[in-house]
């Protein structure tokens, strides 16, 4: 099997320098292309410069240059940047691998109109702990029942710029689906001040940003007497990049044509 042609979006960022790390180090896969925006430092700079590696392959602004003889893009940057990169990849024929979160409902329902016309994986966190604690946590909502109080909370690094994570809303919307509701209908995003009395059915969110945490995810099932919680910590970014290249590998086995929009549970067969 010739390996996977695998181009990189955000090549300069946290999680675009790991991903390049772990394309050069799986035997299975290329580096194909590399793109960053104007301006950033990794621009016209070897993709591996950070790891001391030269790959060949220069990071370009150009998105058909860095798209071109691509079979996979796997993108962690901003949603405006995702959906700019979506465009040509349809274009061009690569499938997507997004990692990227923030999105906006109407930016979501873009990418799953993207996602009918070319293969796509979609998923706010790309480990198997917490796609596993999902299930987790579908269970343990479905048998603790509508007593205990749902709340989430997530800590991050000072440098993330959307809130709650992606993952906390995932989690929310499985939580939320497995008591027969929406995080519209009952997701609680702020307090401050004097709120009253906590909602019933409500499922709250708080949000930690500080230092250098990577990601730390936990749900609290508050009874009466009791609590359970559930929790998932991140130690390094490389389980992220390494189940992005599960994602990758996933897409190129697909029939050639086949569309559709997948999560991490495809990929990692938990569906
Ligand atoms: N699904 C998952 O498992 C995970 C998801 N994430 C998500 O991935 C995303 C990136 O995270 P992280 O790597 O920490 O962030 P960084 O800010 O370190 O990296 C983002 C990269 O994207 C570039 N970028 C910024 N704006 C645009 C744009 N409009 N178009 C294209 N590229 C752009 C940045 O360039 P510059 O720096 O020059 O602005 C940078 O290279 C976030 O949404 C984060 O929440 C992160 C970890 C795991
Ligand atoms: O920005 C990050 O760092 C992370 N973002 C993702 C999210 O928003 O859930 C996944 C992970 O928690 C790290």
């Amino acid at each position: 099997m010739p390996p996977i042609k695998v181009a990189i979006a955000g090549a300069g960022g946290r999680m675009g320098r790991m991903l390049i790390d772990a394309v050069l180090a799986s035997p299975d896969c290329r580096l194909s292309g590399a793109l960053d925006v104007p301006g950033s430092p990794a621009l016209e700079q070897d993709a591996g410069l950070h790891a001391g590696k030269a790959t060949g392959v220069n990071v370009t602004a150009d998105l058909h240059q860095g798209l071109a003889g691509a079979q996979v893009l796997i993108d962690f940057t901003r949603p405006e940047g995702t959906l700019a990169h979506l465009a040509v990849c349809r274009e061009l024929g690569v499938r997507t691998v997004i990692g990227t979160t923030g999105f906006s409902a109407e930016q979501k329902a873009q990418i799953a109109a993207h996602a009918t016309a070319q293969a796509t994986v979609f998923s706010a966190n790309m480990s198997v702990g917490v796609n596993v604690m999902l299930r987790l946590l579908r269970d343990a909502a479905l048998a603790l029942g509508p007593g205990y109080d749902i709340e989430v909370v997530e800590s991050h690094h000072k440098h993330k710029v959307d809130a709650p994570s992606g993952t906390a809303l995932a989690m929310g919307e499985v939580l939320a689906a497995a008591r027969g509701t929406t995080l519209d209908a009952n997701g609680v995003f702020t307090r401050h001040g004097h709120t009253g009395e906590r909602t019933p059915g409500s499922i709250g969110f708080a949000t930690v940003r500080g230092g250098d945490i990577i990601g730390e995810h936990t749900v609290m099932f508050c009874g009466a007497g009791e609590r359970v919680e559930i929790a998932h910590k991140s130690s390094s970014r490389a389980n992220y990049a390494d189940g992005s290249l599960r994602a990758a590998r996933f897409l190129a086995a697909l029939p050639a044509g086949q569309a559709g929009l997948y999560g991490m549970a495809d990929v990692l067969d938990l569906a």
